[in-house]
C-alpha cells in the first residue's frame, strides 16, 4: 500500500477558496496520524461523517473527507481494507447492476459509493454537478486523532446513534462544495462564500396503476407530508414541516421561492446554510422555533449582500430561487426520481421475481411460458442495457412514458426476470435521487473595494432584487447506492406512512 505524502507545503490556506489541485496527485494515498492536523468536523448524516480541511497543505485545501460510520445497522466492517477483500455487493446485486461491472469489484462501501457516483449518477446528473471524489487510505492513528474533534462537535443524539468507525481503512476525498477554487496569489480581500444545502426529497405524486385502492391517498398527498405524521408520532420531529416538495420541483421560480420560504420556517434536515463553510442556519437542536436563527442569519448575510438589514433574508431567498430555477438541476433530479415508474408496489413485486429466480436464463423461460400475451405488450426495444455505453434516462427506461402509467400489478407479475431486474434497478437509482442533497454556493463577484474575483469554472448569477453579481456553482451530495435488501423495508415503510396518515386524517375528521 502506498504511504508517500505529497501534501506538505508551507502556503497559507486561502480564505474561502482553494487552489484547484488535480485530485489525481493524491491517488493511492494514505493518511497517517501526522496528517490529522487541520481535519475538522463539518457535518454528518445517518451513514457518513464529513471532515473539512482547515490546514495548510495545498493538496488538501478545498477538500472534505467523507468517512463511513459504524452504525447500529452496519458494523463498519464494510470499510475495512481486508487481507482477502470480498465484494460489497451480493451476487444478486452484482446481477442487478450488471451494466456497471466495476460496482461488483468494490470491496469497501466507500469504493462502491465512488463507482456508483462516478459511473451511474455523474452521467445522469452532469459532470459539472457531481464530484465522485477519490479513494484514500486511512490509518487507525489518523482516525483516532481526528475523532477527538468529531466527538467534541457532534450533536449528542448523533453520538448516541452511531460512531466513527475506527477500523475504516478507506474514505472518499471530495471537493469541499462550500468553497470556490481561486488562482493562487489572488486571495487578499476575497469576498466570503455562502452555501445553501437542500435535501429536497420526493418531488412528485406517483400515479402508477400498481398503487392499490387502499393507498390511493398517495396520488394526492406527497410522501413527504404523509411521512411528517409518522415522524411526529415516532418523536423524530417536534413540529410538522411547512415545506412542500411539489413547490420546489414546480419548475417555476415562484414555486421554488415558496418552497424555500417554507423550509426557512421549518428547516428540519431539509435546509442548512454555511458561511465560509461554517453552519449558520439549520434545524434547531431542540426542533423548536427558528426565530433566533433567522435574526442571526439576517445579520450574517450582511457579509455577502449589499441589501440593508431587515431585507436580506427575503432578498437571499429570491436570489437562491432564481439561481436554482435557471440552473435546471431540480428538473434533472425530478426526471431521475421518476425512474420509480411503477411505485414501491410494483418495484416490490419485481423484486420478488428478481430475487426468487436463481438462474436468469431459466427465469426468463418460465416467465414467458406463463404470460405470453401480457408480456408481448412490452415495447419491442431490447430491455437489456448491458454495454449501453454512457448511461442516460432514455436507455434506462423500460418502455415509453405514455404506456407506463397503465401498467398494473398483473403486468408487473408477467415481466421476465430481465425486465424485473430493470424495474428494480431503476427504482433504486430513483431512491438515490430522492434522498440526495444539493449544495448551491455563492460568492459576491466584487469585493467591497470593487475588485472582481471571477472563477473560471463557475457561472455568474445576478440577484433579481439588488442586481448584485455572484459567482455560483451547484453540486449534488450523497449519491450513494441504495441496497437491494432495502426494497422490502421501503415497502413496509410506505405502508406504515400511508396507514399513519390515514389514521391521523380520520382522527382529525372526527374532531371537526
Ligand atoms: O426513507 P426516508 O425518506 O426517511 O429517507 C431516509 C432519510 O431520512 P429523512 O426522511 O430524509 O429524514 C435519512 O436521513 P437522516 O439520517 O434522517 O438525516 C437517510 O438519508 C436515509 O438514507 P440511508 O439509510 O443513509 O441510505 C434515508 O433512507 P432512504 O429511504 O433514502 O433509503
Ligand atoms: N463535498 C462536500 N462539501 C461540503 N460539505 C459536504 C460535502 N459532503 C457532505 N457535506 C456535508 O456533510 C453532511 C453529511 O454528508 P452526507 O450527506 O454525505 O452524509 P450521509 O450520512 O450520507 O447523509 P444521509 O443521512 O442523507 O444518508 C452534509 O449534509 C453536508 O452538510
Amino acid at each position: 500500500m502506498p504511504t508517500s505524502c505529497p501534501c506538505h507545503g508551507p502556503e497559507d490556506p486561502f480564505d474561502g477558496a482553494y487552489a484547484a489541485n488535480k485530485l489525481e496527485e493524491l491517488k493511492e494515498f494514505e493518511l497517517h496520524e501526522e496528517d490529522a492536523e487541520g481535519w475538522l468536523y463539518r457535518g454528518e448524516g445517518s451513514a457518513n461523517i464529513v471532515l473539512a480541511y482547515h490546514g495548510r497543505r495545498p493538496s488538501f485545501i478545498g477538500r472534505v473527507l467523507r468517512l463511513r460510520k459504524a452504525s447500529k445497522k452496519d458494523d463498519g466492517t464494510q470499510n475495512q481494507v481486508k487481507k482477502e477483500p470480498k465484494p460489497v455487493l451480493s451476487e444478486e446485486e452484482a446481477k442487478l447492476w450488471r451494466e456497471w461491472p466495476n460496482m461488483s469489484k468494490a470491496t469497501t462501501s466507500a469504493a462502491l459509493a465512488h463507482v456508483f457516483a462516478c459511473e451511474v449518477m455523474q452521467p445522469l446528473l452532469g459532470e459539472d454537478h457531481v464530484d465522485a471524489g477519490l479513494l484514500v487510505f486511512l490509518t487507525t492513528g489518523f482516525l483516532e486523532a481526528v475523532s477527538r474533534d468529531v466527538l467534541a462537535k457532534q450533536r449528542e443524539w448523533r453520538r448516541n446513534d452511531s460512531k466513527m468507525d475506527m477500523t475504516a481503512g478507506v474514505a472518499l476525498l471530495i471537493t469541499d462544495h462550500s468553497l470556490f477554487p481561486i488562482v493562487p496569489g489572488r486571495v487578499k480581500d476575497l469576498p466570503q462564500t455562502i452555501t445553501i444545502e437542500i435535501k429536497p426529497k420526493w418531488g412528485y405524486l406517483p400515479d402508477a396503476a400498481t398503487i392499490s385502492e387502499e393507498n390511493s391517498v398517495k396520488r394526492h398527498v406527497t410522501r413527504f407530508a404523509m411521512h411528517q405524521h409518522l415522524k411526529l408520532q415516532q418523536g423524530k420531529i417536534k413540529t410538522m414541516s411547512k415545506y412542500c416538495p411539489l413547490d420546489l420541483f414546480s419548475g417555476n421560480v415562484e414555486g421554488i421561492h415558496k418552497a424555500l420560504v417554507q423550509m426557512f420556517e421549518t428547516p428540519q434536515n431539509n435546509i442548512r446554510i454555511f458561511l465560509k463553510g461554517v453552519e449558520i442556519f439549520g434545524g434547531p437542536e431542540d426542533g423548536g422555533s427558528t426565530n433566533e436563527l433567522m435574526v442571526a442569519l439576517e445579520e450574517k448575510l450582511g457579509a455577502v449582500m449589499v441589501a440593508p438589514e431587515g431585507e436580506r433574508v427575503l432578498i437571499f431567498q429570491r436570489l437562491v430561487a432564481s439561481v436554482l430555477n435557471k440552473s435546471k438541476v431540480l428538473d434533472q433530479l425530478l426526471r431521475l426520481q421518476k425512474l420509480d415508474t411503477y411505485a414501491i408496489e410494483g418495484a416490490n413485486l419485481a423484486y420478488s421475481k428478481f430475487t426468487g429466480m436463481t438462474d436468469d436464463a431459466g427465469a426468463d423461460d418460465e416467465s414467458e411460458a406463463g404470460s405470453e400475451e401480457v408480456g408481448a405488450e412490452i415495447d419491442s426495444r431490447p430491455v437489456s442495457t448491458v454495454g449501453f455505453g454512457r448511461v442516460c434516462i432514455e436507455n434506462l427506461a423500460l418502455e415509453p412514458e405514455d404506456t407506463q402509467k397503465k401498467r398494473d400489478k398483473a403486468w408487473i407479475k408477467s415481466l421476465s426476470w430481465e425486465e424485473s431486474r430493470c424495474v428494480v434497478r431503476n427504482f433504486l437509482i430513483a431512491a438515490t435521487a430522492k434522498d440526495c442533497g444539493i449544495m448551491l454556493t455563492l460568492r459576491p463577484l466584487y469585493n467591497e473595494h470593487g475588485t472582481p474575483f471571477s472563477v473560471p469554472s463557475a457561472s455568474v448569477a445576478t440577484c433579481p432584487t439588488t442586481g448584485q453579481q455572484y459567482v455560483s456553482k451547484i453540486a449534488f451530495l450523497d449519491l450513494d447506492t441504495k441496497r437491494l435488501k432495502k426494497i422490502p423495508v421501503y415497502y413496509s415503510l410506505d405502508q406504515q406512512i400511508v396507514d399513519t396518515y390515514k389514521a391521523c386524517s380520520q382522527q382529525l375528521a372526527k374532531l371537526l
